[in-house]
C-alpha cells in the first residue's frame, strides 16, 4: 500500500468543496446513468464471478462424504436427486464435470467483469473530467491568481483519478468482498448454523482490525507524502536554481539541507512501515484463531458423530457434522483473511474518492463569478469607443482584503485614437486594461465600448473586440504557424505570413530551422523574450481586432527591432483603437493621447509635447530616460522602493 499518487490534497480546496449532500451520488446520478449497462453487467458479473469460487470447496466436501467416508448419500442443494447418477462413478464425473466447468465460467465472468467494469470507469472517469475542466476554464482569472498551476491541476488529475481508482478497484473488490464472504458465510450458516457461528464472530473481527489498521495508517501516510512533497518542492528549487547555487558557492548548504528533508521522508516511511508490518501478522492471527475454533469444534463434533467420543455435549445435537463439510469449512475460513483484509482500505478509499468528488462537485456548481448578464446582448460593429468613468477596483488577497489598484479613473478614447499608457511599475496600467476585458469587474464606476457598459454585453463578442498582447506572452507548445494562427482559426497561410511581417517576426522565422513549422514553446525550441513577443503581436495582428491592447508588447526587442516593428504597427494602428502601454516613453510618444497613471490614479492626460509643458511626473520621467537628470525626484524613489511586489506581479 504505497503512498501512491493521488491520495492528498484534501486540505487543498477547501472553498471549493461541495457543501451539501453526498457527492459520489450526486456524480454517479449524474455521469453513471449513461453507463448503466457497464455498470450492471460489470457488477452482475463480479457477483457470478464470486459465487463460482464457492463452488471447489463445497464440492470438495461432497466428494469426501460420498466417496471417501461414506457419511453422506451423494446430494447436490437444489438438483433433484432424480437427476443425479446412482453410481459413483456418474457421480465422480459429474462432480468433476461441474469443477472443471466452475473454473472456466469463473475465468470468463472474471474477464466479462473487468471489460465492463474498467469500461465504467474510464468512460465516467473521461466525462467528469471533460466537465471539470470545462467548468474550470470558465472561471474568472481570479480563481487562478489565488492558486497555483499545480493546485488547479490536482484537481483535474488526481481527484478525477481518485475517482477511477475508487470505481475501478475498490467498489468493484467491495462487490467482491460481499458476496464472497457474505456467500461464504451464508452457506456455512445454512449447512450447520452451528458452526456457522465461528465465522459469524471471526468476519466482523477481520472487518474491524482491517479498518482500524487503516484509520491509523492513514495519517501516517498523509506525513509520508508531505515528506516527499516536501523533499520534492526542494529538489526542483535546487535544481531550477542550480547556476545560483553554483554561483554563490552554497553547495554544501544544500547539500545539508537536502539531507535534512530526506531525513524527514526516511523518519515518516519508517513509522508507517512499523504500523504497516503489524498488520498482516495480526490478521493472520485472527484467522488462524476462527480455524482452530473451527477445527477444534468441527472436529470433536466429526469425531461424536463417527461415535469415536460418545455422546455430544449439549450443544452439538442436532444432525451431525461429516468430515466432508468440515473440510468445507476449514478451507472457507482461510479464505476469508484475503477479502477481509481489503475491507479497510475500501472504506478508507470510498472517503477519498467522497472528498475528491465533494471537490469536483463543488467545482462543477460554482458558476463563473464572471459570465454573461442574462440580457446581455452581442457588441456589433465596433467602432472602437472606449470610456472609463470614475472606475475603482482593487484585486481580492487571499486572506479576504482587498487591495486597492485603481481609483477613480476616468477617460474616454474616441476611435482609432492611439493611446499611450505610462506610468510608473505596479501603477496599476495593466490592471486597467484587464478591466477593459472584463477579465476582472471594476468594483466602482464602469467601463464602456462604444457606450456600452462591459458587463451588459456578451464577453465572447467583447473578447473578440479586443486583441491583447501580454507583456510574456505565453507560446503554446505547437508550431509558429499554430501559434500565430491561435487567433484566428482557418487563417491561410498568406495571412499568417502578413501578420508575421507586419509583427516583424518573419524574418526569424524563416531562420529558424524548420520555418513556420518549427516546434516552439514548452520543450520546443526556445525564442528569445523578444521572438516570442513578435510572434504574440503577430497573434493580435492577425486577429485584427477593433481594439488592440499592446502591454509592454515590444518591452524585450532592441530600440532598432521596435523601430521597425513600430513601423509595420503604423498601419494597423491606424484605423483602430490602440492602447500601449511603455516603459520606453518613445514608443507612445507620437500617441493621440498619453496617459499616465500614477499609483492607481490618472494624474496627467494629454499629448508628449503638452505632457512635457505641463512639467510634471511624465516630463520627469521623460527627462530620466533622455538623460537630462541623473536621479529622479527623492518623493518618487522612495515610493518605488516602498512598492513591494504581489503575488501575480510580473505574470500579466
Ligand atoms: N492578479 C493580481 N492579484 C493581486 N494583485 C495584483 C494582481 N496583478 C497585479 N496586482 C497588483 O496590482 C498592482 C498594479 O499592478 P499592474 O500589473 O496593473 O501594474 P502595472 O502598472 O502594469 O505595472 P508594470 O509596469 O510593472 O507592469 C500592483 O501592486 C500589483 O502587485
Amino acid at each position: 500500500m504505497p503512498p501512491g499518487p493521488g491520495k492528498g490534497g484534501d486540505e487543498e480546496f477547501e472553498d471549493l468543496r461541495a457543501e451539501d449532500g453526498n457527492a459520489m451520488v450526486r456524480l454517479f446520478g449524474e455521469y453513471g446513468r449513461g453507463e448503466r449497462v457497464r455498470f450492471g453487467v460489470g457488477g452482475l458479473a463480479s457477483v457470478f464471478s464470486t459465487l463460482m469460487e464457492l463452488l471447489p470447496a463445497f464440492l470438495l466436501g461432497v466428494a469426501i462424504d460420498s466417496f471417501l467416508l461414506d457419511d453422506r448419500a451423494f446430494r447436490l442443494p437444489y438438483v433433484p436427486q432424480a437427476v443425479l447418477p446412482d453410481e459413483p462413478m456418474g457421480q465422480f464425473v459429474l462432480l468433476a464435470s461441474i469443477l472443471g466447468g466452475s473454473y472456466v465460467m469463473g475465468a470468463a465472468l472474471g474477464w466479462v467483469n473487468s471489460w465492463a467494469w474498467n469500461g465504467f470507469a474510464q468512460h465516467f472517469q473521461h466525462a467528469v473530467r471533460v466537465d471539470a475542466y470545462d467548468a474550470m476554464q470558465r472561471r474568472e482569472l481570479s480563481f487562478f491568481d489565488d492558486r497555483q498551476t499545480g493546485e488547479v491541476m490536482s484537481i483535474l488529475n488526481n481527484d478525477v483519478n481518485q475517482l477511477e481508482g475508487f470505481l475501478t478497484n475498490s467498489l468493484n473488490t467491495g462487490i467482491g468482498i460481499v458476496f464472497r464472504v457474505g456467500g461464504m458465510g451464508a452457506v456455512m450458516l445454512a449447512l450447520n448454523w452451528r458452526l456457522g457461528l465461528i465465522p459469524a464472530v471471526i468476519i466482523p473481527a477481520l472487518g474491524y482490525a482491517s479498518y482500524v489498521f487503516v484509520e491509523r495508517i492513514h495519517p501516517k501516510y498523509q506525513s509520508v507524502r508531505s515528506a516527499v512533497g516536501k523533499l520534492n518542492s526542494q529538489l526542483e528549487n535546487n535544481l531550477g536554481g542550480i547556476e545560483v547555487v553554483k554561483s554563490y558557492t552554497t553547495e554544501a548548504a544544500e547539500t545539508d539541507r537536502v539531507a535534512e528533508s530526506s531525513r524527514s521522508y526516511l523518519d515518516a516511511q519508517w513509522d508507517a512501515i512499523s504500523t504497516r508490518i503489524l498488520f498482516w501478522p495480526t490478521l493472520r492471527l485472527l484467522t488462524a484463531a476462527g480455524y482452530m475454533a473451527t477445527f477444534l469444534v468441527g472436529g470433536y463434533w466429526v469425531m461424536v458423530n463417527r461415535g469415536l467420543l460418545g455422546p455430544p455435549l449439549p450443544f452439538f445435537n442436532g444432525p451431525g457434522l461429516t468430515g466432508g463439510l468440515l473440510v468445507t469449512y476449514l478451507l472457507y475460513t482461510r479464505r476469508f483473511m484475503w477479502p477481509m483484509r481489503q475491507f479497510g482500505q475500501i472504506i478508507n478509499d470510498y472517503q477519498y474518492a467522497e472528498a475528491a468528488g465533494e471537490r469536483i462537485v463543488g467545482l462543477l456548481d460554482t458558476p463563473p463569478g464572471i459570465t454573461d448578464a442574462d440580457d446581455a446582448a452581442d457588441l456589433d460593429e465596433v467602432a472602437g469607443r472606449v470610456e472609463y468613468d470614475d472606475v475603482s477596483f482593487g484585486y481580492q488577497t487571499t486572506d479576504g482584503e482587498q487591495e486597492q489598484v485603481l481609483r477613480d479613473v476616468s477617460f474616454d478614447v474616441e476611435p482609432g485614437e492611439m493611446v499611450g499608457l505610462v506610468g510608473p511599475t505596479g501603477a496599476g496600467k495593466t490592471t486597467l486594461m484587464k478591466l477593459l476585458m472584463r477579465m476582472y469587474d471594476a468594483d466602482d464606476g464602469a467601463v464602456r465600448v462604444d457606450g456600452r457598459d462591459v458587463r451588459n454585453v456578451t464577453l465572447r463578442s467583447l473578447r473578440d473586440a479586443v486583441g491583447y498582447v501580454s507583456q510574456e506572452p505565453y507560446l503554446f507548445y505547437g508550431s509558429v504557424r499554430e501559434n500565430i494562427g491561435y487567433s484566428r482559426p482557418g487563417a491561410t497561410d498568406e495571412e499568417i505570413v502578413a501578420a508575421a511581417k507586419a509583427a516583424g517576426a518573419h524574418e526569424f522565422v524563416v531562420d529558424l530551422q524548420d520555418g513556420y513549422d518549427t516546434t516552439v514553446g514548452e520543450r520546443g525550441v526556445k525564442l528569445s523574450g523578444g521572438q516570442r513577443q513578435r510572434v504574440s503581436i503577430a497573434r493580435a495582428v492577425l486577429k485584427d481586432p477593433e481594439i488592440l491592447i499592446l502591454d509592454e508588447a515590444t518591452s524585450h526587442v532592441d530600440n532598432e527591432t521596435e523601430a521597425v516593428i513600430q513601423d509595420s504597427l503604423r498601419d494597423l494602428v491606424a484605423d483602430r483603437t490602440t492602447f500601449a502601454i511603455a516603459h520606453r516613453l518613445s514608443t507612445v510618444r507620437h500617441a493621440d493621447t498619453i496617459l499616465v497613471l500614477d499609483d492607481g490614479e490618472l494624474v496627467e492626460r494629454g499629448t508628449h509635447d503638452d505632457l512635457l509643458a505641463r512639467d510634471g511626473l511624465y516630463a520627469t520621467l521623460w527627462r530620466v530616460q533622455v538623460g537630462e537628470v541623473d536621479a529622479l525626484p527623492q518623493e518618487f524613489l522612495d515610493r518605488a522602493a516602498s512598492y513591494s511586489p504581489q503575488p501575480g506581479d510580473g505574470d500579466d
